[in-house]
């Protein structure tokens, strides 16, 4: 069994990650973490996650777990470089799911994973979401540079960044198929009097209502006509079961940073 730690285990992702690796026959639950002032310290996670007792209580302590486990899962909305720091030094592979991470971060687990870190960061874990990176890439090299290209996500009221990770990642795989630059050529919504649109944009569309799990269309638009590629996430635990996978693949892994196409095999 693959002994595995929750990071902001009483988070939304985090409750179902707990709550999957009690059910798991290759994992087993070896602690959960939450922020230092969360007020469910010492809590049963298993409790929290609406299940019944895990036999592991909710802590801050990270230091401590990381001796005694083989892996961690991390969709905390903070402190994702510390806390992979640790577990590197103590021998742990670990999953991010974490978006808004920023180039900075980025850069540091980089450099965590070239110093011996087995890493799989990746801002959306579904397989669904991963084919429909490889069908927009498909779509923005075949269409060609002649048909505008605009991205819509929406969200649950309570997401914080903005736009989604997933999001971003879709203007990448299209900025990568054009020769396009994301800082410069992204254009995040429209209001007042913009003029026409231009042929060298991406244009960025964040919704954000209710429980909606997770939807990201892209759209291709030409005069004439339009293709619409869209994913609809209905539940977590499409991204769990895409974590704990991801926590498999690193088990026998070498070294390195890995994303999600590493994982399901998609490159
Ligand atoms: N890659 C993927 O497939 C997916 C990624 N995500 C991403 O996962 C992240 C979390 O989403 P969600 O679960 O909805 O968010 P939540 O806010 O529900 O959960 C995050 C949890 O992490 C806790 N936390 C914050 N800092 C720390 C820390 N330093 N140590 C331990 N726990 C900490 C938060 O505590 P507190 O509330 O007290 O701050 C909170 O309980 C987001 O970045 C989201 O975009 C979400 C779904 C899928
Ligand atoms: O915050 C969420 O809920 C989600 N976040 C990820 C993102 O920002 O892309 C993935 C998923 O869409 C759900």
């Amino acid at each position: 069994m693959i002994r595995t730690i929750v990071i902001g285990a009483a988070g939304r992702m985090g409750r179902r990650l707990v709550a999957n690796i009690m059910a798991s026959e290759t994992l087993t639950l070896a602690g959960a973490t939450e922020f230092v002032e969360s007020p469910l310290l010492g809590e049963d996670a298993g409790l929290v996650a609406g299940c019944g007792p895990a036999g592991v209580k909710i802590t801050a302590n990270l230091e401590e777990l990381v001796k005694n486990a083989d892996a961690v899962i991390n969709f905390a909305t903070a402190g994702v470089v510390e806390s992979t720091k640790l577990a590197v030094a103590n021998g742990c592979a670990v999953v991010i799911g974490t978006t808004a991470l920023s180039q900075a971060e980025k850069g540091q687990l980089a450099e965590l994973a070239d110093n011996g870190g087995r890493i799989v960061s990746s801002y959306n874990m579904s397989v669904g979401v991963n084919l429909l990176f490889k069908l927009v890439g498909e779509a923005a090299r075949t269409l060609g540079l002649d048909y505008d290209c605009e991205i819509i996500e929406m969200h649950h009221n309570q997401k914080k960044d903005a736009p989604s990770g997933t999001a971003v990642r879709l203007a990448e795989v299209v900025c990568e198929a054009r020769g396009w630059n994301y800082g410069t050529d992204v254009r995040h919504g429209r209001e007042g009097l913009v003029g026409a649109r231009t042929r060298h944009e991406i244009g960025m569309h964040s919704l954000r209502g209710g429980d909606v799990v997770g939807d990201h269309t892209v759209i291709f638009a030409i005069d004439g006509e339009r293709v619409e590629l869209t994913h609809k996430a209905s539940s977590r635990d499409t991204f769990v079961k895409g974590a704990l996978r991801a926590v498999e693949f690193l088990h026998n892994a070498q070294p390195g940073l890995y994303d999600m196409q590493d994982v399901l095999g998609l490159k």
